[in-house]
């Protein structure tokens, strides 16, 4: 358990104290962590500003420029991800969902979301069009917000594959470049899978009235009309039309367990 130290500014820790609970005494005691961690980090010099410098210092504790962040160190835990994993009986991955609006995205992944729970296995949602109400509020349709919009959303998916979580991205992400930017984070537990999808039943289909608005020009830049789309060269998964029929939610999310079956992502 995590809590803001008690001390003096004086005294402060570099990071919180671990809270630990005795079972003889059945209350929580401090623990002040590493002894010698603020000296270990003082004797290493500052590190100069380039985008992403490092070097080791003294007991192989790291110091870093990573973009605007200078003198970071990154602190690694015992409980890692293998531990998560063992305890989840499951690999953390990201299963990053692309294509058109109105391509069935949002769908899948909450059939796929809910199939896996039915199974006992743990997965989380980031939705493109949610996250835009919180974490990325302030990014527009611009090409270069979409690009901070999936590099954010690849970031936090990486974080949740890391805590052992099968994380289900489903963002338009309608450029390459950004979507592989991301694939890099995990290069072993990525699976893209593409929506594809006919332009005319998305536009067909037009649950939020958007392709209306875009073909009267009332929004502009709306992906597929008049602004990009660059469909995968490469993915895990294309999910398709069949005979010009469009295979049910679960039928869908059950040809995405199964690739995360045969892959070994649904054991530990
Ligand atoms: N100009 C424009 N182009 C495309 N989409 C638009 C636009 N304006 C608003 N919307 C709505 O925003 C949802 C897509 O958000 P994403 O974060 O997935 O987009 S992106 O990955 O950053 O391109 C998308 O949701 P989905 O229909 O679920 O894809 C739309 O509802
Ligand atoms: N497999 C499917 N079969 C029939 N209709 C679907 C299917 N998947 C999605 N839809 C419908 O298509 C519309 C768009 O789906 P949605 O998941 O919101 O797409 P996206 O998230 O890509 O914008 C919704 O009205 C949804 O009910």
């Amino acid at each position: 358990m995590l809590a803001t130290s008690p001390i003096s500014p004086l005294l402060r820790c570099p990071r919180p104290l671990l809270l630990r609970s005795t079972p003889l005494m059945g209350f929580q005691l401090p623990v002040v962590p590493l002894r010698g961690f603020r000296k270990r980090v003082s004797r290493i010099e500052a590190s100069d500003s380039n985008e992403h410098s490092s070097f080791l210092g003294v007991n192989n504790s790291v110091m870093s420029t990573v973009g605007k962040s200078t003198n970071i160190v990154w602190y690694e835990c015992k409980i890692g991800k293998h531990e998560r994993q063992q305890l989840l009986k499951q690999k953390g991955c990201v299963v990053w969902i692309t294509g058109l609006s109105g391509s069935g995205k949002s769908t899948v992944a909450c059939a796929l979301s809910r199939e896996l729970y039915a199974r006992g296995y743990l997965a989380y949602v980031l939705d493109g069009d949610n996250l835009r109400h919180g974490l990325n509020r302030d990014l527009s349709f611009s090409a270069e917000d979409r690009s901070e919009n999936i590099r954010r959303v690849g970031e936090v998916a990486k974080l949740f594959a890391d805590a052992g979580v099968i994380c289900i991205a489903s963002l338009i992400s309608p450029y390459r470049s950004e979507r592989d930017a991301c694939r890099a984070l995990v290069p072993d537990s990525f699976i893209e899978v593409f929506m594809d999808m006919p332009l005319e039943l998305c536009e067909a289909r037009d649950p939020k009235g958007l392709y209306k608005l875009a073909r009267a020009g009332k929004i502009k830049g709306f992906t597929g009309i008049d602004d990009p789309y660059e469909a995968p060269l490469n993915c895990e998964l294309v999910i398709q039309l069949k005979n010009g029929e469009c295979s049910s939610p679960s039928s869908m999310a059950e040809q995405i367990i199964m690739y995360l079956d045969e892959k070994g992502f649904l054991k530990a």
